[in-house]
């Protein structure tokens, strides 16, 4: 009884609450936070304590850096990142150290904070149960027994469990990925910017429903917006991102009213005009292109060194590893691609077999002497060489292409920071299963095209040559081939090798440029042509480097 109270006062002094559903919500402290984009400091050293479950709601003009503020809260934003830094500390009470000097952003481990994003990043390739699953899967304690189950989150939030997302109303993606955030068992749970783009009345509705979510699960909820007039009426609390003192201020209740007033948007300084000539403008641009070429080659290598590291296969939970991985089975190397292949192997099979004789030297008398000779070096030249080239190019380009599309999406759509506020590496679910299905998918691609080659030539040997009849087709095509001891065709190990070295090199290819940061859908066209220009070349480079060795 005693441990009880004593358990009670210790809450109370942490600032320690009791959420509806019974689980302890903690109050989150930012303490000396500073925040810079570029040159342009949004917080200076502000300290300020979110009350535990309650309803926080910060406000800012345009450009205040509201954004900013809930990605750093998120831990979605490294500390010295390449324009964003931030340092100071955030966590729960009793782990922030004043006496400690806030040289570098540090996250408190022990809270995890789930998010509500404005564009949703719900799992598009999942049903909505499964949205809520993988939430459920990777909540922060695992020891701990789910909340409820997802059939009951969709239920609370009135989501339809076997409609398609692509096939959900706007609002219902919102509650949707309110249930996903909720299930995931957060202690903090941010909504960013949650009505934007709605008028007043399905504003207000979300506003209702943040409420009542508030009411069911008290967590500490902050909500950042600029839309003060439709989300005041909730708010338990308002922090005012100050552009001028550079400060998270509180707005005691009494000036709510005087937020309008106090909400600058910030003006940035118009930049100096140029006063360069044409010739240093020339200069400057080939220098920025040299600059911008050396740094994604730069970036090439250094994904390629990370890559063992990074593919660790470290993957949470097997069970949607397989799922993440049958996924990319079927992207990379499923039926679409199996028609590719095909007819790229029945194009260079035909071509190779029909051309070589019917543009032999001196035919009638050559063809008898050489016929037997041409038939295996065809089998070899199609085996070793043609097939493989042609196989990996085209599984280069077209694989390749879907995964940065496939990546790119997911990192423009906010999948990627999802995944990461789950607490999911995205290298476990996204690279290594791309990487398994790459290994998988190719070697069996490059024998399909092979197969066909090898048909579509026997095809055309046979009809070009009646006289002589598949039999013959058979025992020479394979000669140079097949090794007398040995059950497997000769050299499989260089294809093997060949194979292997360009899945993985594309996989990656594919992986980094889809998951490099992307601001707009141009952004991911981009990823997607430069990652066709880098895993063609690179499959080119590796055949020409293991042809040297080979032969
Ligand atoms: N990736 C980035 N690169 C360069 N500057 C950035 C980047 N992200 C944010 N900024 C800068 O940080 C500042 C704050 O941006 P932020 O998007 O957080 O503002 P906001 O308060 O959310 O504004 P709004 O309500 O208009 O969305 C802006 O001056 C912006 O130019």
């Amino acid at each position: 009884m005693n441990d009880s109270i004593n358990a009670e006062d210790d809450r109370h002094q942490s600032g320690e609450q009791t959420a509806g559903d019974g689980v302890p919500t903690r109050p989150l402290c930012l303490h000396e936070l500073h925040v810079q984009a570029g040159d342009r400091v949004l917080l200076s050293d502000t300290s300020v304590t979110i009350p535990a479950a309650k309803i926080t709601v910060i406000v800012g003009g345009s450009g205040a850096g509201k954004s900013v503020l809930l990605r750093v809260l998120a831990g979605l934003l490294p500390h010295d990142g390449d324009v964003i830094s931030w340092r100071g500390q955030i966590g729960a009470p009793e782990n922030i150290d004043a006496t400690k000097a806030s040289g570098r952003g540090a996250m408190d481990q022990t809270q995890r904070v789930g998010i509500v994003f404005q564009q949703f990043a719900l799992f598009d390739e999942l049903s909505p149960t499964a949205n809520v699953q993988f939430a459920i899967d990777h909540r922060t304690n695992r020891r701990k027994r789910p909340l409820q189950s997802a059939k009951a989150w969709l239920d609370e939030l009135g989501v339809p469990a076997r409609t398609p997302i692509a096939g959900l109303s706007g609002g219902q993606k919102q509650r949707l990925a309110i249930a996903r955030t909720l299930a995931a068992d957060p202690d903090v749970i941010l909504y960013d910017e949650p009505t934007s783009g709605l008028d007043a009345a399905s504003g207000r509705k979300v506003a209702e429903l943040i409420r009542q979510t508030q009411t069911n699960h008290s967590r500490t909820s902050i909500v950042v917006t600029h839309d003060y007039e439709t989300l005041l009426p909730i708010a338990d609390e308002v922090l005012l991102l100050d552009s001028a003192a550079r400060q998270l201020v509180s707005i005691p209740e009494s000036q709510w009213d005087q937020i309008a007033d106090r909400m600058e948007s910030v003006a940035l300084e118009p930049k100096e005009p140029s006063d360069q000539t044409v010739g240093s403008q020339i200069r400057s641009s080939v220098s920025r292109t040299v600059d911008q070429f050396l740094t994604n080659t730069g970036g090439a290598l250094v994904a390629a060194a990370k890559l063992p590291i990074d593919a660790l296969p470290i993957v949470p939970r097997i069970r949607w590893g397989t799922r993440f991985l049958m996924h990319y089975l079927r992207l990379v190397g499923g039926p679409s691609a199996w028609f590719y292949l095909v007819l790229a192997g029945l194009i260079v099979g035909f071509t190779g077999t029909y051309f070589t004789f019917r543009f032999l030297p001196f035919r009638l008398y050559t063809q008898p002497l050489l016929i037997d000779e041409l038939l295996s070096s065809i089998g070899f030249a199609l085996y070793r060489i043609l097939v493989p080239v042609l196989a990996t190019v085209l599984i280069a380009a077209r694989c390749g292409a879907a995964v940065a599309a496939d990546v790119g999406v997911k990192r423009y759509g906010g999948q990627v920071d999802a995944l990461k506020t789950l607490g999911v590496r995205p290298q476990a679910y996204l690279l290594v299963p791309i990487v398994l299905a790459f290994l998988i998918a190719t070697p069996m691609l490059e024998w399909l095209a092979f197969s066909a080659a090898k048909a579509i030539s026997l095809v055309t040997f046979t009809l070009s040559h009646d006289e002589i009849g598949p039999h013959f087709w058979q025992q020479h095509f394979y000669r140079n081939l097949i090794q007398s001891d040995s059950r497997l065709f000769d050299g499989w190990g260089w294809v093997m090798l060949k194979n292997l070295v360009c899945g993985v090199g594309t996989a990656a290819i594919g992986y980094y440029r889809g998951i490099a940061p992307k601001q707009s859908a141009s952004d991911v066209s981009h990823a997607i042509t430069s990652t066709v220009l880098w895993t063609t070349l690179y499959v080119l480079v590796v055949h020409f480097v293991v042809a040297l060795l080979e032969f």
